[in-house]
């Protein structure tokens, strides 16, 4: 592990340096010049991990989406990194614990783009019931395959929800509207909308469901989730759907299932590799099956989220750098924080072990520091303190507090 990093002093802003990789949207850049922060350097794709570690040993933050590996390896080479953006729901890219042991807060944006996913997904359920893959690759080649064996109306069909999160909810409730049936199949017991209902197994939802749509995340019991043996569990003629992660399918027994007809479609939007940006080659054995619809991870990729998660995730990031809010962080214990006008702040982030506190209080009980405000939290794995004092104070208190042993980070915001 790379030793942690303590601050001296207070960051000017234009000394923060803020990378922002894979394009994300301008309203990021606009939000952080609004509260100050300039030094933005801003990528259009993401960085293999060489490239990136050379860049990153120079952020304070870091801005991704969902094809930047922030591995171990890479943040232990970030010595300056205070916190990680992703751009997007998924934070599977992210080393989540390692950013953790090193006291990186990771946030993300767990709404703004779920409803052009699930709008997509309905747009998919109806162009996939009716086989319009297979026609518009027909017509391309100059054919005409009109006929309505085939076809079919999504209206009485049964929709198959894996995951009735956020997204999975929404396609949920405007499949009901086109009159689909609606069932779902999550490892919690959720609340059904309107009249889904929820399946105790995930073999009994493919058995019964015409479409069936994958909305859960990339963890290791989504892997490989639907592989040979599960698709073989799907009624024959059925579809399937995949916007969530690449890693939830396996590829090879999908191409042989829509080789052989057993599934009559899919609309895959995420696969196990992508590339790194739109000047490179994609590569898949799905790319030669007309009944498959392929796009290029763009479920989320409308002008509305995209916008909306700028302003989102640069908010969060700037109001960490600002005064140490950490609501909605992904992995820090959460913190909303009032301003901190007059007094110095000091934001410890240890490990959550016995004695830490007792430490921390009695650096400022020995040196008589007057604390004007103290704000605690606590997860599994880390303790962060929020201490405001007097300006004369936060050199003294800093030094002492950095030499705690469990420390993790501390700097001071004036
Ligand atoms: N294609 C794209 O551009 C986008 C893809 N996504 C992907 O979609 C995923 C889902 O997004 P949300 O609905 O917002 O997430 P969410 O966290 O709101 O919902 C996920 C649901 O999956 C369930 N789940 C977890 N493990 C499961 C398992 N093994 N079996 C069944 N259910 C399980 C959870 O209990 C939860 O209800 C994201 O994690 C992301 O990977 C998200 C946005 C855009
Ligand atoms: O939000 C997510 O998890 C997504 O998959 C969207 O990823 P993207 O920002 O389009 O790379």
């Amino acid at each position: 592990m790379a030793p942690p990093t303590h601050q001296k002093e207070s960051l000017k802003k234009d000394k923060i340096h803020i990378l922002l990789l894979e394009g994300v949207h301008q309203s990021s850049v606009d939000l952080l010049a609004s509260r100050g922060y300039t030094n933005v350097e801003y990528l259009k794709t993401s960085l293999p991990e060489e490239q990136l570690i050379e860049k990153i040993a120079d952020a304070h933050f870091i801005g991704i989406r969902s094809r930047t590996q922030l591995t171990r390896k890479v943040l232990e080479n970030a010595p300056k990194l205070i916190a990680i953006g992703c751009f997007c729901i998924g934070t599977n890219q992210v080393d989540l614990q390692a950013a953790t042991e090193l006291g990186i807060a990771v946030f993300n944006a767990p709404y703004s783009n779920t409803r052009s996913v699930a709008e997509l997904i309905i747009a998919e359920s109806i162009l996939m019931l009716r086989g319009i893959p297979q026609k518009n690759a027909v017509c391309h080649r100059g054919g005409w395959l009109k006929s309505a064996a085939g076809s079919f109306e999504a209206r009485g069909k049964t929709l198959g929800l894996v995951g009735y999160g956020a997204i999975g909810s929404q396609v949920s409730v405007m499949a009901e509207a086109m009159g689909m049936r609606v069932i779902f199949y999550d490892v919690i017991t959720k609340l059904p909308l309107g009249n889904a209902s929820q399946i105790n197994s995930l073999d009994e939802l493919l058995a019964q469901a015409d479409v069936v749509s994958l909305h859960v995340p990339e963890l290791p019991s989504t892997k490989m989730m639907i592989g040979a043996k599960q698709i073989a569990h799907m009624k024959p003629g059925a579809i399937l759907l995949n916007a969530s992660r690449g890693t939830v399918v396996d590829i090879d027994a999908l191409a042989e299932a829509l080789k052989s007809g057993h599934l009559a479609g899919a609309a895959i939007d995420v696969f196990p590799v992508e590339p790194r940006g739109n000047d490179d080659e994609f590569q898949s054995p799905l790319r030669d099956i007309d009944s498959a619809l392929l796009t290029p991870h763009i479920g989320g990729s409308t002008v509305e989220a995209q916008e909306n998660i700028g302003t989102e995730v640069a908010e969060k990031l700037a109001h960490y750098s600002d005064n140490g809010t950490t609501t909605s962080s992904v992995n820090f214990p959460e913190v909303a924080l009032p301003g901190h006008v007059g007094a110095h702040r000091l934001l410890h982030i240890h490990k959550n072990v016995p004695g830490v506190l007792g430490a921390i209080n009695q650096v400022f009980s020995e040196n008589k520091i007057n604390i004007s405000a103290q704000f605690l939290q606590t997860n599994e794995t880390l303790g962060y303190v929020v201490i405001d004092v007097d300006a004369e104070y936060s050199d003294l208190a800093l030094e002492k507090l950095k030499n705690i042993p469990g420390t993790l980070r501390c700097r001071v915001l004036f």
